[in-house]
């Protein structure tokens, strides 16, 4: 990189599941730095896979916790070899991968906030830890913990009317029971626990960090409510654990002046602020800068929803976490785990691998496709639990084959109908201002984006989100710099790069879909009874 200009900025970290990146933002709100470091590439002697290690029981899913230090260590070693000028950050932010647990040993603190400056913080950190290997979102190993929290606070529903979650085995209660269960040595031993956004925000601070409230929300034991721990849940969990937890704060929390460490050893300025690092999502919800009344699809691998909320709704699918701008209001999750997956499966068996033979079919089909409607889920589903491909004619029955092209528009109005169905199933309702802001790999196909506007009845638009959950990290230590004054983060990131329209619903889109989405509903249950029984 050459030399960089001194320019007043901020910094935005994310430790995901495969690297950790960081991007600095100048006070225009661009990104004029951005770097990265990938487990897999970078850190070859933890010997990871897609930045995770798969336990042979399939179920457990862990990454080791000093390769997160130490690809800190070297992004800022990186930093520092390019010239970047440090004295110029005047606040720091990030994100972590949500739901996975760092477990710090007894007397780490200590170590924390003794760094030496002369020496990279892994080689420091190496006997901090109670166990190495951290779970992390991926894992499922903790059903059983899961149904025993369940049954604790008086079943899945309350569980999700108290912490905005039913129990799920990636949360991170679940998983603290289970160490506690399986290791109560390396828990004993564990005087702090942290999320991986609170473990990272540790790192700079020098002091454990705080976990925010929006990032908490994504434990099973946060009442998303009134913002405390759960007694309940946290008793059902482990013992003494809200002393490891900490308090939870709000997460424009400004939660110190980073540690003497980074001064000393790349010039930060003393006064350099941390703001407290939130979840991966939460952040990402920041960088799109999405609004009350907004709906942002991710089509990636697995196709994710978030959605702004005034107030939660809690259901048995689907998350509520507390929002990670605006502490009165709320954000809702759904994960869809047949998107891009199902989507280049067809591609391939029915247009020959090719994104524009796929679009042909998509512009030579009509809206509503004449009423067959399709559900493609080659793996089980999360949002609903369903698993195969199952076709239905306009007269409502099962058929076993659609010509190609009706296939192809058949699979991308049934995703988006599910979309739509389950976001108003968690509260989300069509505003005259509503927008939905499209990202991941499928939002660079205009036809896709087209069915998605008709579907939803509104605009669609595109915005580079490669790094959303980097530049949302940014943003919100800006907006850290306004603490205190009430400056609204919409006003502090007013400058930010807007985002681009791609699709306008065609005229008459919403009679079109009006009924057929009853439809896909009534059949969606239909296909649930068949596969699972009738409802309990
Ligand atoms: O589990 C998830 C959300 O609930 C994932 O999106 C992780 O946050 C990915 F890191």
């Amino acid at each position: 990189m050459a030399e960089h200009a001194a320019r007043r900025c901020c910094l935005g970290w994310d430790f995901s599941t495969q690297q950790v990146k960081v991007v600095a933002v100048d006070a225009e709100l661009n990104v004029f730095y951005e770097d990265s470091v990938l487990f897999d590439r970078d850190l070859l002697e933890f010997g990871t896979q897609g930045g995770v290690h798969v336990h042979e029981d399939g179920l457990t899913v862990t990454s080791p916790v000093l390769m997160w230090v130490q690809a800190l260590d070297i992004i800022l070693e990186k930093m520092k070899a390019s010239g970047f000028d440090f004295s110029q950050v005047l606040a720091l932010s990030g994100a972590g991968q949500q739901h996975g647990s760092v477990y710090w040993k007894a007397g780490a603190s200590q170590v924390l906030t003794s760094l030496s400056p002369d020496l990279l913080l892994h080689e420091q950190l190496q006997a901090c830890f109670s166990i190495r290997d951290c779970p992390v979102w991926m894992d499922s190993s903790t059903t059983a913990q899961c149904r025993q929290l369940e049954a604790t606070v008086g079943g899945a529903q309350a569980l999700s009317c108290l912490t905005g979650s039913r129990a799920y085995e990636r949360f991170t209660g679940n998983q603290i029971a289970k160490l506690y269960q399986q290791n109560p040595e390396a828990y004993s031993h564990t005087e702090r626990i942290s999320l991986v956004s609170s473990f990272a925000a540790s790192l700079f601070l020098g002091s454990y960090s705080p976990i925010d409230y929006s990032d908490g929300s994504g434990m099973n034991l946060l009442r998303i409510q009134d913002k405390v721990w759960s007694q309940a849940c946290l008793g059902a969990c482990a013992p003494h654990l809200e002393e490891k937890l900490g308090l939870p704060v709000p997460s424009c929390s400004v939660v110190g002046a980073i540690s003497s460490y980074f001064v000393q050893r790349y010039g930060f300025p003393p006064g350099c602020k941390v703001v407290a690092f939130t979840g991966d999502n939460p952040a990402s919800l920041a960088g799109m800068r999405l609004e009350e009344g907004d709906i942002a699809v991710s089509l990636g691998t697995s196709d994710t929803l978030f959605l702004w909320l005034q107030e939660p709704t809690p259901t048995l699918e689907g998350h509520i976490f507390c929002n990670p701008v605006d502490p009165q209001h709320y954000m809702a999750l759904l994960c869809f785990k047949n998107g891009s997956l199902m989507r280049e499966k067809i591609r391939d068996e029915l247009a020959s691998s090719s994104w524009s033979e796929f679009s042909k079919a998509l512009q030579s089909t009509e809206m509503g496709n004449s009423g067959n409607l399709g559900f493609y889920f080659d793996v089980m589903e999360i949002t609903p639990e369903i698993i195969g491909r199952h076709r239905f004619s306009a007269e409502n029955h099962e058929v076993s084959a659609f010509p190609w092209d009706v296939e192809i528009r058949a699979l991308i109005e049934g995703q988006f109908m599910a979309k739509k169905i389950h976001a108003e199933g968690l509260g989300y309702r069509v505003m005259p201002k509503t927008k939905i802001l499209a990202t991941g790999g499928a939002s660079h196909n205009r036809d896709i984006l087209q069915v998605l506007a008709d579907v939803f009845g509104t605009p669609v638009y595109v915005i580079d989100t490669a790094n959303s959950a980097c530049v949302g990290s940014a943003y919100r230590a800006f907006h850290g710099l306004a603490a205190g004054t009430d400056v609204p983060f919409s006003e502090v990131v007013k400058l930010a790069p807007n985002p681009r329209l791609a699709a306008a619903p065609t005229p008459g889109a919403s009679q079109v879909y009006e009924a057929l989405l009853q439809r896909y509903a009534m059949l969606e249950q239909r296909i649930l009874t068949q596969t699972r029984g009738p409802p309990e």
